[in-house]
């Protein structure tokens, strides 16, 4: 018999990882298992693309499991010697920027599984657009064998030096596993103090999408006018 998805206040998920495997089974599991939790709960990804590393593993654990798949990419990244195959759909982008816009716009939560700067840096940037209160979803830090131990204790420490306001060390959820992690960012409440710019991310977004959609249709008149 079929498992029973759980009901859940997201659609899709936006998942941060590297582009390598990481040294330890523990990582691999992780990335396996996630993708098996957002099959087991209906929950679409949204991730890089490609097929490299941990990337690789979740994407493929997602499609393989029936869930849908869709990879952001920057034309620049597009070809197989540097990301592999991507499985799902594939939407290509212009560049590393409107990747990270795209992949915010098309999911309801972010999860970061242990990676490297890339990673950090779109786990930094969503973590920062929360304290903005540019978007209000939830950002979740899969900590598989304390990975992001330092990283967790260096935010402490910027709270305790009074470089982060401590109503706001709460954006960060994290828990060791999938299941607990998923289970916690259903039940997270963004506390909203200071700024509220929700007005002017929508306003980027639109602008944002309006650019795309003439770029690809630039794009499209090039290959009829070549063809
Ligand atoms: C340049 C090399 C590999 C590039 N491969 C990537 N393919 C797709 N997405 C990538 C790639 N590199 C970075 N990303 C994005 O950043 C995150 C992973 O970066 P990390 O530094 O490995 O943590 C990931 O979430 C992607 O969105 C050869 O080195």
């Amino acid at each position: 018999m079929g498992e029973i998805a759980e009901k859940s206040r997201f659609k899709s998920v936006c998942v941060f990882c590297g582009s390598s495997s990481g040294k330890r089974e523990s990582y691999r599991d992780a990335a396996l298992q996630l993708g098996q939790e957002l099959v087991t709960r209906k929950l679409n990804l949204v991730y890089g693309g490609g097929s490299v590393g941990l990337m690789g593993l979740i994407a493929q654990a997602v499609h393989r499991g029936g869930g849908h798949v869709l990879g952001i990419i920057p034309r620049t990244l597009m070809c197989k010697e540097i990301t592999g195959e991507t499985v799902g759909e594939v939407r290509p982008v212009a560049n590393m920027h409107q990747r990270k816009a795209e992949m915010a716009r098309h999911s309801d939560c972010f999860i970061a599984l242990p990676g490297g700067y890339g990673t950090l840096e779109e786990l930094l940037e969503v973590i920062t657009w929360a304290q903005l209160g540019i978007h209000d979803k939830p950002v979740g830090l899969l900590n598989v064998d304390g990975y992001y131990n330092y990283l967790l204790t260096f935010i402490d420490k910027a709270v305790e030096d009074g470089f982060i306001k401590p109503s706001q060390r709460h954006i960060i959820v994290s828990a060791p596993n999938a299941t607990e992690l998923v289970q916690k960012l259903e039940e997270y409440v963004p506390v909203h103090d200071g700024v509220v710019v929700k007005a002017r991310w929508e306003v980027e977004q639109v602008e944002l999408h309006a650019a795309l959609q003439s770029e690809t249709s630039s794009l499209d008149r090039e290959k009829v006018d070549r063809e």
